[in-house]
């Protein structure tokens, strides 16, 4: 279904030079970044893998590369048989990309009449557009928005005619690039249970990338790790929680105590400080020491010990692979 290998995407970035010679000028100096380097996967029809990873790792150019927008540098891509960046016109038939910073919407029109614009740009006819009209205005439950103007609308509703927008033509994979960006609970909630419909009941194969881990971990049960434009990471989120050897301990104390103190090897990090509470991680086979050492200090007025979270696990992750 997708099929990434070897892919890599390099952008030509001018080179910091100082002095202004007459060969700088008739020839640019340019270096080469990698945004993507090597990189492969595979993905099957009807799963939901989240791509993360932190500023710059390289998850847009890859959701740019995958959707046709941007053409590798080396290495190839199919998704769904086609060539994305070969193949656009036929191929953005069969595919969606959402992105939560980019409206697709004309913002001073109602609803309706963005939605007759992509009607025709996805070649449906009067029929098809009605019936999946109906159908994805009364599961979004917004009938009642489609006479509105966009920019009067709140984000969430804004979001959900989006999505519309995108999915009429009923495509087979979606590429989701923040798409809960701003919202609210309720409507992230919303959002994400409405493409884990359209994934179990129509095998819609979703790839989603988000700053929010949260909903990584709610939402997929395959994750994909970029960092530094290389995959560091490809396989369950389960395996990658139970695999991870740390606790985290969250200490609450007076304010003069200062949870530094505690951080007497590197067994022991502390991921976040505030007067009154403090979170460190803990490797597991060290917890007994660290809760015995913790129990003695007369300022710690409370402990709690929590499975580390996926976001504190990434967290971790990142960070070993800084200092490799
Ligand atoms: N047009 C461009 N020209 C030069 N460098 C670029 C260009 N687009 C992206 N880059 C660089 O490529 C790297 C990867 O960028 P990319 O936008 O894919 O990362 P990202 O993981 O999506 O980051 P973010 O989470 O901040 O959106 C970054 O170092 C970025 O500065």
């Amino acid at each position: 279904m997708i099929k990434v290998s070897c892919v890599s995407k390099t952008y030509k970035v001018p080179k910091k030079t100082y002095k202004r010679s007459l060969k700088n000028i008739i020839i640019k100096p340019y270096t080469e970044v990698y945004a993507v380097n090597n990189i492969s996967f595979n993905i099957e029809e009807g799963e939901i893998v989240g791509f993360v990873g932190l500023n710059g790792a390289g998850k847009t150019t890859t959701i740019k590369m995958l959707s046709g927008i941007l053409t590798p540098t080396n290495g190839e891509i199919t998704v769904l048989g086609y060539i994305p960046y070969k193949e656009r016109r036929e191929y953005t038939k069969k595919i969606s990309v959402l992105m939560g910073q980019r409206s697709i919407l004309f913002y001073d029109i109602p609803v309706i009449e963005s939605l007759k614009f992509y009607k025709d740009v996805y070649e449906l006819d009067n029929n098809e557009f009605k019936d999946r009209l109906d159908y994805l205005s009364g599961k979004l439950n917004l009938s009642s928005l489609l006479h509105i103007p966009v920019r009067k609308l709140s984000l969430g509703q804004r979001m959900k005619c989006e999505i519309v927008a995108s999915i009429l033509h009923n495509p087979k994979v979606i590429f989701l690039d923040e798409p809960t960006l701003g919202l609210d609970i309720i409507s992230k909630q919303e959002i994400l249970e409405f493409f884990r419909y359209l994934n179990q009941n129509f095998k819609t194969t979703i790839f989603l990338t988000t700053h929010d881990i949260s909903d990584i971990d709610r939402f997929c049960k395959r994750i994909i790790i970029i960092d530094k434009g290389k995959i560091i990471y490809d396989g369950d989120i389960n395996t990658i929680k139970e695999r991870d050897k740390f606790k985290i301990v969250e200490i609450t104390h007076t304010n003069s105590f200062d949870a530094n103190n505690l951080i007497t090897c590197n067994e022991y990090n502390l991921i976040s400080k505030e007067e009154y509470k403090s979170k460190i991680r803990v490797k597991k086979d060290k917890l007994n020491e660290f809760i015995d050492f913790v129990l003695h200090e007369n300022d710690i007025l409370d402990i709690n010990i929590n499975t580390i979270s996926l976001e504190d696990i990434l967290n971790g992750i990142y960070e070993r692979s800084e200092h490799d």
